[in-house]
């Protein structure tokens, strides 16, 4: 999986883990990272700098209040588990513009037909999204809430397995998709999505999330294993590499956000 990290300005912010208070206020962003920093040409001309500098400094801001919209409270829906709170976002008018501004941004020129949105957060993200680059919204629900006649694909979960359902006919064979969650965590949830569409012949450009969790296999992985690798595997999470590379196969994923683990 290729990760991209906002990559048009080539920042992504990062939130904090740490022991919170139960119900602790709106998290403040502990650091931005600077990644996959595209490098300024040296073809460009002074103005040219001058305007993808600006760009980049506004892109910094609006995702410094995407960062601090976002709740983090611990121990839900069970303990150990931090949870992203993605509701204290959609408080924040500019914040949640500024959320459906930078996907449109991306997305609005790749000719996309299909936002295909995942239940339940991916309903809150993608209608907008879609609306704004012209193309339909697909709901991909949980089992047994679409009234027509379905196509499904089992995923597991932690524990277990559940189903992502689709209606027949809702796309075409040749249509291009962009996938939209709130947050991957396995990536479970976004790839039985994606196996749902490429089995009607629909072309999955990308797939979009607000906040990308650190995979903990990934984090218990550093255990037992040499000093030299640790650090390998560590630079490779700073740098975005080794994160989740490989939950999605070699499926595009673009984020907006790093949640702690
Ligand atoms: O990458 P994964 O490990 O598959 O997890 C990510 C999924 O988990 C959450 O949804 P959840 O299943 O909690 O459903 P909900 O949105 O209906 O609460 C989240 O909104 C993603 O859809
Ligand atoms: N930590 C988390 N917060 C919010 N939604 C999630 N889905 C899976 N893990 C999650």
């Amino acid at each position: 999986m290729r990760v991209v990290c906002c990559s048009n300005s080539g920042v992504s912010a990062t939130l904090p883990s740490f022991p919170c208070p139960r119900f602790p206020p709106l998290i403040a962003i502990s650091s931005i990272r600077f990644l996959n920093s595209t490098p300024l040409r040296s073809t460009a001309s002074p103005r040219q700098v001058t305007r993808m500098a600006s760009k980049n400094a506004q892109q910094d801001t609006r995702l410094a209040r995407i960062a601090s919209a976002i709740r983090v409270i611990p121990d839900f829906p069970k303990p150990g588990i931090l949870f992203q709170d993605i509701t204290t976002l959609l408080l924040d008018t500019k914040a949640f513009k500024d959320t459906v501004d930078l996907f449109v941004e991306r997305y609005r020129d790749q000719n996309i037909n299909v936002v295909a949105g995942v239940e339940a957060r991916g309903f809150i993200f993608g209608p907008p999204i879609a609306l704004a680059i012209g193309a339909k919204f697909v709901p991909m629900r949980k089992p047994n809430k679409l009234p027509g006649e379905v196509i499904s694909e089992e995923y597991s979960l932690e524990y277990g397995t559940d189903k992502m359902e689709m209606h027949v006919g809702a796309v075409q064979p040749g249509e291009r998709a962009l996938i939209i969650d709130d947050l991957i965590a396995t990536g479970g949830t976004l790839g039985a999505a994606i196996k749902l569409l490429e089995r009607v012949g629909v072309h999955v450009v990308e797939c979009a999330c607000v906040i990308e969790l650190p995979e903990l296999k990934d984090l218990n992985n550093y255990i037992p294993m040499t000093i030299t690798w640790c650090i390998e595997k560590l630079t490779d999470s700073i740098n975005m590499k080794g994160n989740g590379r490989d939950r999605l196969g070699d499926k595009s994923l673009f984020v907006l956000i790093k949640g702690g683990a």
